[in-house]
Order: structure tokens, then sequence, then C-alpha cells
């Protein structure tokens, strides 16, 4: 079987490209999710994605992905810093991770320098705009095994 990845984005990331263009770009999440579908068609992997504003909604997709997701592409928002939650659902459902934020979180507020996630993630990305998805969903093809039964 194709290997398979989960792009999540987290709380109000649906703004993405219509509010504070200064911070977070003029891309907007659609246009990030339409890049990603082309990155995984050309790499003939399977690609599955969901925002939700809703922590627990992002809880219940993520035991959703237990035995048919190889690998989970995450940028959780503010969840990033508050969520025990989410890192606990990453924790159980023990597939690989790779934590996403547009923005250098260490170059805001000091709120956002802490993530309750980025010590269990196969990888951290922040502070390239849009293009840490690409680079995360790069990773997530090449590094990552696939684990799902064939
Ligand atoms: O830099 C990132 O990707 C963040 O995860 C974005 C979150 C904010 C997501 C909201 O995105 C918006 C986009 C456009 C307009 C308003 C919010 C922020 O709370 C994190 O600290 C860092």
């Amino acid at each position: 079987m194709a290997k398979r990845i989960l792009l999540i984005n987290g709380v109000n990331l649906n703004l993405l490209g219509t509010r504070e263009p200064e911070l977070y770009g003029s891309t907007t999440l659609p246009m990030v999710v339409d890049a990603a579908q082309k990155q995984c068609d050309a790499a003939s992997v399977h690609l599955e994605t969901m925002q939700s504003n809703h922590e627990g909604v992002i809880v219940d997709r993520l035991h959703d992905a237990r035995g048919n997701i190889d690998a989970i592409v995450i940028n959780p928002g503010a969840f990033t810093h508050t969520s025990v939650a989410l890192r606990d659902a990453l924790l159980g459902v023990e597939i690989p991770f790779i934590e996403v934020h547009i923005t250098n979180i260490h170059k805001r507020e000091a709120f956002r320098h802490h993530s309750y996630l980025s010590d269990k993630a196969e990888a951290v990305i922040c502070g390239l705009g849009t293009f840490g998805y690409t680079a995360a969903i790069e990773f997530a093809i090449k590094n990552i095994k696939p684990k799902t039964k064939a």
C-alpha cells in the first residue's frame, strides 16, 4: 500500500492568507493543501488533510489515524502552546509526526516559545512561512518508513 500522510492544521489556520498577511503571508490554507496534494501525487503518496478549530476533533482524527496513517504533518496553531491533550494523543497513536509553524515561534512572544509537542516530533520546522509545509511533506515522503499493512 502507498505511504499515507495526514496533514493537520489546527485552530485559526482557516484564516491563513486572509488576515495578518505581514505575519502569516498571503497563501491561503486551500493553496497550502493543494500544493501538498500535488507533492504527494508526484511521489505516489496518499494524502489526507483536515483543519479544525476544535481540540477534541483533532484528537478524534488522530485516534482514527491508528493503523492507516504512516506520518503526520501538523501545525497545531495555538494548541501548540496549550494542549497536553494533543501531546497525549500524538504519543498514544504512535505515529511519527513533523511539527510545522509558519512563523519563527522563538522570535515571537514568550508564551509561544514553548511547544507541548516539539520534544516528541521527528522534526520541527518554523519560520519558513508556508514553505515549511513543503519541507515537512518532503521529509515525510523521503524519510518516514510506511508501517501500514500492505
Ligand atoms: O506560526 C505558526 O504557524 C503558528 O502555529 C500559527 C498560530 C496562529 C494560527 C492562526 O493563523 C492565523 C492566520 C492568519 C490570521 C490569523 C491567524 C500561532 O498561534 C502559533 O503560535 C504559531
